[in-house]
Order: structure tokens, then sequence, then C-alpha cells
């Protein structure tokens, strides 16, 4: 589907090209064709996924590959040059209110609203979706508790650690029960401990019929925490399937070394060796 005011692609999806699957409507989230460019940058070229009810779903891949960009294109934070996405059969871009509905998301370096407190932001969460006071009261005590931020809940979130971001904004991503959680990298920064924490989190959501997409670059995290999960890099699919298909008895960072390359054998610093030997 090309979106109104989508520009010109110059390595745009050629009448040749083979016709896309149909959503899938039974997958949590299905993206078919997306593609967005910045300038002569393309990002996403041509990316289809259908992430399953129920499944715990990794994205990995190097920097710039287009991860962040894909989960915006997802969740409605940005509109595609070309392409579709729903969420559970809903079409996120002609029924954004419905699909966001049912979804949590996490992006990655979007400004909070930091001049509330830690209690205050998940709780303007909560009213944003409108939800009744009472129910508001008590999950965010819950979720305050969960991301261990009680003793900072009144504390201004402008000076929450990066850590602490990241944990109030996952709590606020999450009050309103949604079906679907679209996590932009949600270790980052966090401690072990709250880490351990929020992954034990997350399973119990999805063993209650929730699905959770992440974008990580810790293989070794995604294969111990992810059902499935996608390799991207140069804004395309490169692997896609159940964490065993894709590893296919390597360890995940061994399989994505293989299919993204990249790795500098041999090459280094060598200004940098002589002068830490000289000095
Ligand atoms: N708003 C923007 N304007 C211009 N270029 C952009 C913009 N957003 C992303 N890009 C470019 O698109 C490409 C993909 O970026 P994206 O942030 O999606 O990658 P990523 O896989 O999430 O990377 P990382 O792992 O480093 O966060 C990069 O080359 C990036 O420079």
């Amino acid at each position: 589907m090309l979106h109104d005011g989508a520009p010109a692609l110059q390595a745009s999806p050629t009448p040749q090209a083979p016709a896309l699957a149909p959503p899938d409507p039974s997958a949590a989230l299905s993206l078919r064709g997306l593609w967005k460019r910045f300038g002569e940058k393309i990002a996403v070229a041509d990316i289809s996924l259908d992430v399953p009810s129920g499944s715990f779903y990794g994205v990995v891949g190097p920097n710039g590959a287009g991860k962040t960009t894909t989960l915006s294109m997802a969740t409605g934070l940005l509109r595609p040059d070309f392409g579709t996405a729903g969420v559970h059969g809903t079409d996120v871009w002609s029924d954004p209110a419905a699909a966001k509905r049912q979804l949590g998301i996490l992006p990655d370096g979007v400004r909070l609203f930091d001049r509330l407190t830690g209690a205050q932001l998940i709780t303007y969460a909560g009213l944003l979706r409108g939800m009744d006071r009472a129910t508001v009261a008590e999950r965010t005590e819950d979720l305050l508790r969960a991301m261990d931020l009680v003793a900072d809940r009144d504390t201004f979130v402008v000076d929450y650690s990066a850590g602490m971001t990241k944990k109030v904004a996952l709590a606020s991503a999450m009050i309103h029960a949604p079906r679907v959680l679209v996590l932009d990298e949600p270790f980052e920064a966090v401690d072990p401990v709250s880490a351990a924490n929020i992954r034990d989190i997350l399973h119990a959501y999805v063993a209650d019929g929730g699905t959770v997409v992440v974008s990580s670059h810790v293989m070794d995290l995604v294969q111990r925490m992810c059902s499935h999960v996608a390799v991207v890099a140069g804004g395309r699919v490169l692997a896609a399937g159940t964490v065993d298909e894709v590893r296919g008895g390597q360890s995940l960072e061994d399989r994505f070394v293989d299919l993204v390359g990249g790795r500098k054998e041999g090459e280094g610093l060598a200004w940098l060796r002589s002068s830490s030997a000289s000095s």
C-alpha cells in the first residue's frame, strides 16, 4: 500500500517483485513490504515479518540495521513510505487508535515528560489510556514495586539514572495491560538484578498469552530469553524463525556474525598500540 505523501523511492519495489502474502491476522504483528527512506539513505528495504501471537520475539542486527525504524513503523510512530503493519489483524495506519490500544511501546530515545515524578509519569500514562483512577493507582503501585522504583517514586524523572528512566518508561508502556509489548532495547543501562526482574515479568506476561517484541544487541540474552528471532541488516531481514531454526546448532552470536559479516580480522589501530608502548 502506498501511503499518502510518500516520496517516490529510487530503489522502490519493481513491478516484477513477487506478490506479497497478505498480512496474517492471527499474528500479533504482521509486517508486509515495509520501506523507509531518509534522504538518500534507505533505512528499511522491503521488510516483511510475522510475529506469532504468544511469542517472545527478538529483533537483532548491527548498529544502523533498521531495527528502530522498523519497530517505529510497526507501532504507528513513523509512517512507512510503503507497506503495511497489522496488530492482531488491525491495520496500524488505517485504524491507529484500535491498533494502539493493543500495543505497549518502549521507544528508543523518545523524550518522556520528565518534569513529572516516576509515580506521576506512570499514572499519567494510565489516565491517557482512559483508565479509571482507582485502577491506575493500584497498577502504578504494582509497577513501582516490580521495577524497584518505590524509593524513587517522588523523584523527578529528569533526575533518574538511564536505567531508572528505562524502567519507568517500561512501566508506563505496561499499565494498560496491552496484548503486545514492543520494546526497543529494554535492557540497555538496566542493572542485572532489575533486568532479571523485568525478564521474569515479561516471561509471565508471555505465559499468560501476551506477545513481546524486543530489539537487542545482546545475542546471549536473546538466545536465552526469546522463542523467535529475526536478524536484520542493511534494512532487510536476513533470517527469521524460532531461535533454534535461525541459529542452526551454532550459538546465536556465531550465526549472527556469519550472517551479518563485518568482523575486522587482523585490522587494528596500530598507532594506538605504538602510543601505549612508547609511554
Ligand atoms: N530520522 C532519521 N533521519 C535520517 N536518518 C535516519 C533517521 N532515523 C534513522 N536513520 C538512519 O536509518 C538507518 C537505520 O537506523 P535505525 O535507527 O533504524 O537502526 P538500528 O538498527 O535501530 O540501529 P542501532 O542498533 O544503532 O540503534 C541508519 O543508517 C540511520 O542513520
